[in-house]
């Protein structure tokens, strides 16, 4: 892997934009190294690239094929030692105000306002020698059944991630994604058992997902719910596939499902109308979507294949931007969602 690690710092030391990223259960991690600092967009997904987009979906970038050169190494996940920093708790006052944003989010719920949001939440951490390829080292080893990836461009900054979540996989006219949700800590031992509540709100991602693909798509075919671990939390996942009707394009499909209630909520424009009048940050491209956009630079087949940006980080000088969030329904309690949020700050924590 130092190969293309090297090749990495060499981009970000010339200031150009690049991306690594190796996929779930993949052992090849790819690179696309831009040859120029320009800010590509994306107008109607029919480009080819690697794609970053924002949530709000103002911001949808692309490195393009074309002017990129691509390598892949297949790289040795093997576990290892990875030593764990300390962090210091959040303060009370960042738990009160998160507790405070869940418990309005609850009550607008109660006021039949919408009947899931997700809401979320950004802390920084100072970072001590944080070097790019000792991370992504990291990262792919610690989540081997995630997306990791590390997104550079001048004009956006530094993202790096390992997201257990797939927006959509498209192939010609066959599709996969899935519906994730609800989170408990890994324990180390026993059986998953899941609660009403956490049934409940990754039940109405599966239903979202199934009826807008159901009018765009020949068939939609889904398994029962099931266990996954992602990190030290556990998700349920439904996975979905189908084939799409002829006429139906990717950026359809895309605007369908983004943002999916996994990280935005039901129905879709009143939790996203509450998101952005109530967390009081930006998102920014924490749970947007990004990757292979009619491109699949490991085979020659082309496809799609995008992930929800989500256990993610921003690299702002000598500090770091994590994000984190939770499905929020009736029954949600507030103190609960911010453990939730402490654990699945871990993912990221780990590795810096
Ligand atoms: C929003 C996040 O995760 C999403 C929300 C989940 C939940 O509410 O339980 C679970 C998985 C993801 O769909 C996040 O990790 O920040």
């Amino acid at each position: 892997m130092e190969v293309i690690l090297d090749k990495a710092q060499n981009q970000l030391q010339q200031n150009l934009p690049f991306v690594l990223y190796c996929k779930p259960n993949s052992d090849m991690v790819i690179g696309l190294f831009q040859q120029n600092d320009e800010l590509y967009k994306v107008h109607d997904f029919t480009e080819k690239g690697f794609v970053f987009a924002s949530f709000d979906g103002n911001q949808t970038y692309l490195i393009p094929e074309n002017q990129s050169e691509i390598a892949g190494v297949v790289c040795d996940k093997k576990k290892g030692d990875v030593f764990e920093r300390e962090f210091k708790d959040p303060s009370a006052a960042t738990k009160n105000n998160f507790e405070r944003l869940v418990a309005k989010g609850i009550q607008a719920i109660e006021k039949d306002e919408f009947k899931k949001v997700v809401l979320s939440r950004k802390e920084t951490v100072d970072l001590v020698d944080f070097d790019l390829a000792t991370v992504f080292e990291k990262l792919v080893r610690l989540y081997p059944a995630t997306f990791v990836y590390c997104f550079f461009h001048p004009k956006v900054g530094m993202w790096l991630g390992a997201t257990p979540e797939q927006l959509l996989k498209a192939n010609v006219n066959v599709f996969e994604t899935m519906a994730l949700a609800g989170t408990q800590k890994d324990s180390g031992s026993g059986e998953i058992i899941w609660e009403k509540k956490e049934k409940e709100e990754q039940q109405y991602v599966t239903d979202y997902i199934v009826s807008v693909l159901q009018g765009v798509a020949l068939e939609v075919s889904v398994t029962q719910p099931y266990s996954v671990k992602a990190g030290s939390v556990w998700h349920i996942k439904t996975d979905i596939w189908g084939v799409l009707n002829s006429n139906s394009s990717l950026q359809q499909v895309i605007h369908l499902l983004h943002p999916t209630p996994a990280v935005c909520g039901l129905p879709k424009e009143q939790s996203k109308a509450f998101i952005l009048e109530n967390e009081n940050y930006d998102r920014s491209f924490y749970t947007g979507f990004l990757g292979e956009l009619n491109s699949s630079f490991a085979t020659d087949s082309v496809s799609s294949n995008l992930f929800v940006n989500l256990r993610c980080m921003q690299i702002v000088a000598s500090q770091a931007y994590l994000y984190m969030g939770c499905g929020i329904t009736k029954d949600s309690v507030p103190e609960k969602e911010w453990s939730e949020s402490i654990n699945k700050s871990m993912t990221m924590k780990k590795v810096l």
